[in-house]
């Protein structure tokens, strides 16, 4: 197809390239979980309420993927994973990325601060600047601990979806925070160590580059078990019933075994393995929350 006249090269639309920027399965996810904090406040919300936040927060997940990508350009040029990345190719240039990022954030927070409320709007704001500005710029490239502290921000949808709903926080929501918060360590790290050569050349001091894959194994079967105990607290407070206690202890015993695995039984692609099973797992576990939440009060 002929080239418009009225755009430089870079500014071209590669729809597929554009959309690579938004992380579009990691905000799926993140919307999963939104969306389940949504409908366990007890009180079901207005359709309007309901799209309107789904669409918020995934904009503005969007956009804080799409920065990470423009920041995180030089870093992911280093590694095999993020190698073939848009703006690290450079077939997305800077500008336009950014642009692109501003504006689906700037969408965003419209559609939350004008159909949602203001709390959801600014916590989102919150999060957005937790992952790309925090986390990326800079406890990525200054501690081992960054995914850990950094994880805050990509656990906080399912408190955004609830004060969404009722304007205010609850608890219950802040359980499903914490439940993220402990899931996200034993999720990267099992990536970190299936790549630490490449977070190594990349000069980020990730966990298994910095202490060892050894000691890293070891902080992911701790962090497994303590999901574990973090994933029992919805029934302990009764906000859950015995269905996703059942499904919660299945799922959280799989993960600890994959875990268990990776520390004393590894072979070459037990890390990968056990990084894609902590995806199906936080998947599961919350289609399960929002189950048993329906078959306990309707
Ligand atoms: C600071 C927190 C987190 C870190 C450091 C992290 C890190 C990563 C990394 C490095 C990948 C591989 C991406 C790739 O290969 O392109 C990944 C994949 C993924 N993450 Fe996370 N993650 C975090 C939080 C989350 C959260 C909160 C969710 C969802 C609730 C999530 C869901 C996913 C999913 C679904 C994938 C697979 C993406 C794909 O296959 O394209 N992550 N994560
Ligand atoms: C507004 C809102 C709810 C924000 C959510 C923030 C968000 C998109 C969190 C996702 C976290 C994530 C994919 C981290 C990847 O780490 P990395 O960037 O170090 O991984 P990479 O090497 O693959 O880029």
């Amino acid at each position: 197809m002929a080239r418009s006249a009225l755009l430089p090269r870079s500014w071209e639309l590669s729809w597929r390239d554009y959309f690579a920027l938004t992380k579009p399965k990691v905000v799926l996810l993140i919307l999963l979980t939104a969306v389940v904090g949504m409908f366990l406040t007890g009180s079901l919300p207005s359709p309007l309420v309901a799209v309107a936040a789904t669409l918020g927060i995934g904009l503005m997940a969007g956009g804080a993927a799409a920065i990470n990508h423009v920041l995180d350009r030089r870093i992911d040029i280093k590694m095999a994973r993020t190698y073939h990345r848009p703006v690290a190719q450079g077939r997305v240039q800077t500008l336009p990325a950014l642009v692109f990022a501003f504006s689906l954030s700037a969408a965003g927070l419209a559609v939350l601060l004008l159909w949602v409320n203001a709390l959801t709007a600014w916590l989102t704001l919150a999060s957005l600047l937790g992952y790309a500005v925090v986390y990326t710029v800079w406890l990525k490239r200054a501690t081992p601990q960054n995914i850990v502290i950094g994880g805050l921000a990509g656990a906080m949808p399912p408190l955004l979806g609830w004060t969404a709903v009722t304007g205010d926080f609850h608890g219950h929501a802040l359980l499903l925070v914490m439940i993220i918060f402990a899931w996200t360590p034993p999720h990267f790290w099992a990536l970190a160590i299936h790549r630490r050569d490449d977070y190594a050349k990349a000069d980020i001091p990730m966990l298994p580059v910095t202490h060892g894959i050894e000691f890293t194994k070891t902080c992911v079967l701790l962090y497994t078990l303590l999901l574990t105990l973090v994933c029992l607290l919805p029934w302990v407070v009764g906000m859950s019933g015995p269905l996703y206690l059942l499904g919660a202890l299945a799922l959280n015993l799989r993960f600890i075994q994959w875990a268990w695995r990776l520390k004393f039984r590894p072979e070459p692609q037990t890390a990968l393995q056990c990084f894609r099973f902590s995806i199906s797992h936080l998947m599961w576990l919350f289609v399960l929350i929002l189950a048993d939440h329906w078959i306990n009060y309707g």
